[in-house]
């Protein structure tokens, strides 16, 4: 947990993601990556120069058997308020509209249902579980099949919704996060989802494997390059 809490720190830190008051609400979909967040941030309350509260928000989209009681009982366990925001969006995107390609729809959705449940009780940041490996895909998924380079930013502000939308994870690599999910036993919720892990955001992340194992350092140098605001060398 201190690699986890050092890099969140560093994150945090440079793209000055934290302010003195700040209501921060944690986007929790009860996988690793939101649960070890919140877990982190909690602890990270305790030491932080900036004080600010901190709450867990959850957007059940209305899949069966969502694993609501496992979320609310892990935040009280770590004694964070829990808020639960009920939705038809799996109605809506799978039943009603039947979209052949329904992940775009329904997590437009389930951000819109998130920032307004943030907005109703009165919080101005909504922190993501993103980390550094969601941040290589979606550059490469925006590369790939939108001709743009693009990648998820550290901290962006919601001008209609007066939000801002931070990432404090984007230091971190996957297995990290995969590390601390069994060494603390933190409770994952099966996603209910039926096309989880069947998106091309997965065939992307296959692909990266591949090229990770043929190029030793790729993964490194893709990291640099984001970063590397100075070495940016295109058609312009
Ligand atoms: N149903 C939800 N309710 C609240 N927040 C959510 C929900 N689904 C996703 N999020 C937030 O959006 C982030 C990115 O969502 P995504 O679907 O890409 O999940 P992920 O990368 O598998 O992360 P996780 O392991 O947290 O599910 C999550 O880390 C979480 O902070």
């Amino acid at each position: 947990m201190k690699r986890i809490l050092s890099l969140t720190r560093r994150c945090i830190q440079d793209f000055n993601m934290i302010d003195d008051g700040d209501k921060i609400g944690v986007g929790v979909s009860g996988g690793k990556d939101s649960l070890v967040l919140l877990k982190a941030l909690k602890l990270y309350q305790n030491f932080s120069p900036k004080k600010f509260e901190l709450e867990a928000f959850t957007v059940d989209l209305g899949f069966d058997n969502f694993d609501v009681k496992t979320i609310d009982n892990y935040c009280k366990s770590i004694n964070v308020p829990f808020n639960l925001k009920r939705t038809h969006i799996k109605n809506i995107v799978f039943d009603i509209r039947k979209e052949k390609n329904p992940c775009s729809l329904c997590a437009k959705m389930r951000r819109g249902a998130l920032h307004n449940a943030l907005k109703e009780k009165g919080f101005n940041k909504l922190a993501l579980g993103h980390h550094a490996d969601d941040a290589i895909e979606t550059l490469f998924l925006s590369m790939f099949y939108e001709g743009r380079l693009k990648t998820l930013p550290p901290k962006t502000f919601l001008t209609r919704k007066e939000i801002y939308v931070i990432r404090p994870f984007l230091y971190l690599d996957e297995k990290d996060i995969k590390g601390i999910v069994n060494k603390y036993k933190i409770p994952i919720v099966k996603n209910p989802c039926p096309v989880d892990k069947k998106t091309k955001r997965e065939e992307i992340h296959n692909i990266l494997m591949d090229i990770y194992k043929k190029i030793p350092g790729a993964r490194d140098n893709i990291l640099t390059a984001l970063k590397n605001k100075d070495e940016l060398s295109l058609w312009f």
